[in-house]
């Protein structure tokens, strides 16, 4: 059998699914792993995850709840939430075969430590290859068929490229880069900057508002990426601006979302991850350690964490001393 052709799919939510349906279409063998058997048994029956609701499972893909199974495929994809990246790959990490590329899907920092993805499954995983998958995305547009281009970055070009041919398609086009923790930061911070938008669009602050609210927040984060070592080019290409921009534009994004209803004096929506509320605290720490000013990053933690309303806040981006830009 050639190299990297199963591909197994970590964390059956929406992404997750998503991403087994990509791998499937690209011709792989896909297992698709669920950590509970009920929810791993009703999905390979109804080929249909609840997370995912309206779209049909492709056939080529079979569901489990066993990792040993799952640890089988020469390609891992984990895709649980950021906060939960570790627990399962180190669950994955003992039935691995030596040199197995685990391709993280999450986008976050781990809290405590202030890890990047692909530091955590160095570490849960050693044996293991780490990679990263970001980019402008949504699951359900992905699912769908419709054209999406994502960045894929390791640290070995030659194994990025293979990587990015075996999950290729016409309608899912990975990008190669090397360039890790650009990737890593454009995914992490965007999170937080979506909270940002979504709170300038629910307090009606306007369109004009929210065009200077997104440029400001990519220069801050493009800032901290320039003092984490990212290039300049990753941070503005799929995984840095590009998912910025379609994360800052519309509710179909889960942490807009957030910061819409927020912005709106509402409840935040119920059962939606929004991986930017668990980002920002952490990002805002890397942030101080690094010396980088994040006004934008900080204002939003500082919501979320009830020590500041959300008119002071405005207030206080608002009446920032006056700069070159
Ligand atoms: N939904 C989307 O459109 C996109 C999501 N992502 C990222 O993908 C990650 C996951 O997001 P979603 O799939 O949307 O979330 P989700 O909430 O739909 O699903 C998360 C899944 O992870 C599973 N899980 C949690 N801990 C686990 C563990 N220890 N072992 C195995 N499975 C575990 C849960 O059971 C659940 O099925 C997030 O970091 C998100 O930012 C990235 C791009 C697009
Ligand atoms: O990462 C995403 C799109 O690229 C998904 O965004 P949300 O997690 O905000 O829904």
């Amino acid at each position: 059998m050639p190299a990297h052709m199963s591909v197994s799919v970590i964390g059956a939510g929406a992404w997750g699914t998503a991403l087994a349906d990509v791998a499937a279409r690209a011709g792989r063998k896909v297992t698709l792993y669920a950590r509970n058997a009920e929810h791993a048994a009703q999905i390979q029956a109804m080929r249909v995850n609840p997370r995912l609701a309206g779209v049909q499972l492709h056939p080529g893909i079979a569901v489990t709840s066993d990792i040993a199974v799952a640890a089988l495929a020469d390609i891992i994809l984990a895709v649980t939430p950021a906060q939960h990246l570790r627990a399962a790959v180190g669950h994955l990490a003992p039935h691995l075969k030596p040199d197995t590329p685990v391709i993280a899907c999450a986008k976050g920092i781990e809290h405590g430590t202030h890890k990047f993805m692909t530091e955590v499954i160095a570490e849960a995983a050693p044996r293991a290859v780490p990679a990263i998958l970001s980019g402008p995305s949504f699951a359900d547009d992905v699912a769908r068929g419709l054209p999406t281009a994502v960045t894929l970055a390791t640290r070995d070009e030659a194994l990025a490229r293979a990587l990015v041919q075996a999950l290729g398609s016409a309608t899912f086009r990975p990008y190669h880069t090397t360039d890790v923790r650009g990737v890593e930061i454009g995914g992490a911070a965007k999170n937080v900057l979506a909270i940002a938008a979504g709170i300038v669009v629910g307090k009606n602050l306007g369109a004009s508002a929210l065009a200077a609210l997104t440029t400001r927040g990519f220069s801050e984060l493009a800032r901290l990426g320039r003092a984490c070592g990212a290039r300049a080019e990753t941070l503005a290409g799929l995984s840095g601006l590009g998912d910025l921009l379609l994360s800052c534009s519309t509710a179909q994004s889960r942490n807009f979302a957030l910061g819409l209803a927020l912005g709106r004096g509402e409840a935040a929506p119920i059962g939606k991850l929004a991986e930017g509320a668990f980002t920002a605290p952490v990002l805002c720490e890397l942030a101080a350690a690094q010396k980088v000013d994040m006004p934008v990053s900080n204002a939003v933690a500082a919501i979320l964490g009830d020590r500041l309303t959300i008119d002071a806040a405005i207030e206080g981006l608002l009446t920032r001393p006056f700069k070159a830009e």
